[in-house]
């Protein structure tokens, strides 16, 4: 989709940020890291360590309990009034009365951008819901949701995307196609990319940097740089140097674990 000069991607710094939800549930411990501009960064983490409150301290959708989020010089909060920021979870709450391609023009339109009818039917091909434009969401499948719900964040040119199990509910091989044709849009537009997933080979794939966390609270245990060429071939993740990548993320992610239980036994 054709745009003026974008804004430069953001860099996102975590100040101590913390989160106890009320009634003392410690979702993140308190975390300092500065995510690179334009980088595609994986969160990867046993279930429940936090990962998602993470990505909605960063979204402005939740209040940190300490410390604080900062993404070039602004609070999360101005970044979204602007529509720079879009954020697409688990759960993919489209308007049930709108179709597909309302959905996706609409989140165009709220960004106070021009719409394109051409361009936004290319993005719902591109997502793989070519033919299902006019189909409202209660007549998809979930995974033909949440790829309605991509199409709807990326048609909005963010320059912060924050993507939560974003291919969850997709069959492997549409995950795999997804994985492969996605990216080159965000790429293409140097949008700096968050991505939680529970897929080792999709972070090692997708990102350029792995943050490994704990069990909850989330605290990063390993901070794994992601050395392949871009854009990633489609075979990567069954090449020597991704698997061996992969291991490593997988046995920090067991030792996170360990050293975790280590510490409670020792209480
Ligand atoms: N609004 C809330 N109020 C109270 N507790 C919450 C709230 N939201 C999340 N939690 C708790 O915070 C912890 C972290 O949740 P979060 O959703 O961030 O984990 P996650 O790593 O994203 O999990 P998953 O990988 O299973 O999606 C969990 O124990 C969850 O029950």
């Amino acid at each position: 989709m054709a745009s003026s000069v974008p804004p430069p991607p953001p860099a996102i710094a975590l100040d101590g940020l913390a989160k106890t939800f009320p009634g003392g549930v410690e979702a993140v411990a308190p975390t300092t890291l500065t995510l690179e501009a334009g980088r595609t960064t994986a969160l990867v983490g046993p279930s429940g360590c936090g990962k998602s409150t993470i990505l909605r301290l960063i979204a402005g959708l939740e209040t940190p309990s300490a410390g604080g989020v900062d993404i070039a010089g602004e609070p999360p909060l101005a970044i979204r009034r602007r529509g720079e920021l879009a954020v697409a979870f688990q759960d993919p709450s489209l308007l049930p009365w709108r179709s597909v391609r309302g959905n996706v023009a609409l989140a165009r339109t709220l960004a106070r951008r021009p719409t394109d009818p051409r361009a936004i039917d290319r993005l719902i091909d591109l997502v793989g819901l070519g033919g299902f434009g006019d189909t409202r969401p209660g007549a998809l499948s979930g995974g033909m949701r949440q790829r309605a719900a991509i199409a709807r964040c990326l048609v909005t040119e963010p320059r912060l995307l924050l993507l939560d199990e974003p291919f969850g509910a997709v069959d492997e091989l549409t995950r795999r196609q997804l994985a492969q044709d996605l990216p080159r849009i965000w790429e293409a537009r140097g949008t700096t990319t968050l991505l939680v997933t529970h897929s080792v080979s999709e972070a090692v794939t997708l990102a350029d940097r792995i943050l490994v966390f704990s069990p909850r609270p989330a605290t990063v245990v390993a901070d794994i740089d992601v050395p392949f060429e871009r854009p990633r071939a489609p075979g990567l993740a069954s090449r020597p140097e991704a698997i061996t990548l992969a291991e490593r993320v997988s046995s920090a992610l067991a030792e996170g674990r360990a050293a975790r239980e280590r510490s409670l036994a020792a209480q």
